[in-house]
């Protein structure tokens, strides 16, 4: 990975203060406390830590599935927190794409049809944008499985397919939960290796959860959750 153009420096999130606990019984948990980043446009971050730091409840927070206890979660200048649970499913929609771990297609549609879902929630389903997600399968070497079934694509191509779903309505913000930890080697190469390259021609803005320093080395930046903070690291 290149590091990000010093031209494209407005941030894009800004997580300010934000603190987020788990009530368990009589106690409480904290995951992190007063937590500050800003992430510029178009970066690609790592981000670390071990089992149960907190990487996903962090990512839920970004994306507005999950709301802080305290603090702020801005994006593009919207403050997500600040909206009322519709209005973040909408911004979600609109603003963030997800890859996961276990690719997470939906089984009963078609590979096209899973390809246009984002688009499709949002209304913005039309014979140009159904032209354009055909020939992004071509692009990715998938476009004969458009009529099948995800559980007839190997491992490799459901993520494959993921990675376009996710980037198909054009989010400034992709959240990736351990895209390669289902994966051997050389296929989660390859899914990296495109998940960059559509990153990159969307100029979108990229975090990742990984526990494999090999994929955190791709990163413009490498941030660690520990003891309820973030840490950063050289690439
Ligand atoms: N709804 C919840 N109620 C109570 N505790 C929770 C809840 N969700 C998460 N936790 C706790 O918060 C901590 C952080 O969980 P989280 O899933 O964010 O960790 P993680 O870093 O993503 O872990 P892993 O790498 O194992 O996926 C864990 O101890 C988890 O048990």
């Amino acid at each position: 990975m290149t590091s990000t153009p010093a031209t494209i420096a407005a941030p894009l999130l800004h997580l300010r203060r934000l603190s987020k606990s788990y009530r368990e019984g009589e106690s409480t948990r904290t995951i992190f406390a007063d937590l500050e980043v800003s992430i510029a446009r178009g970066a690609r971050i790592a981000l670390l830590g071990r089992s149960g730091s907190g990487k996903s409840t962090l990512l839920n927070l970004i994306s507005g599935i999950d709301q802080p206890d305290q603090g702020e979660v801005i994006i593009q200048g919207t403050v997500l927190n600040h909206l009322s649970e519709h209005e973040r499913t909408l911004f979600r929609r609109a603003h963030i794409g997800f890859v996961f771990q276990f690719f997470n297609l939906i089984p009963t549609l078609t590979v096209l049809e899973n390809l246009l879902l984002p688009l499709e929630l949002q209304g913005r389903l039309d014979a140009k944008e159904k032209h354009r997600a055909e020939e992004l399968l071509g692009e990715v070497g998938l476009r004969e499985r458009a009529s099948s079934f995800p559980d007839r694509l190997s491992g490799g191509e459901q993520q494959r397919i993921a990675i376009c779903r996710a980037l198909i309505h054009r989010p400034s913000l992709l959240l990736a939960d351990e895209p390669t930890g289902n994966l051997d080697g050389e296929t989660g190469t390859q899914a990296l290796d495109l998940l960059d390259d559509l990153v990159r021609e969307h100029g979108a803005t990229l975090i990742m959860v990984t526990h494999s320093a090999e994929v955190a080395r791709r990163a413009d930046r490498i941030l660690t959750i520990r003891d309820g903070r973030l840490e950063e690291s050289p690439p």
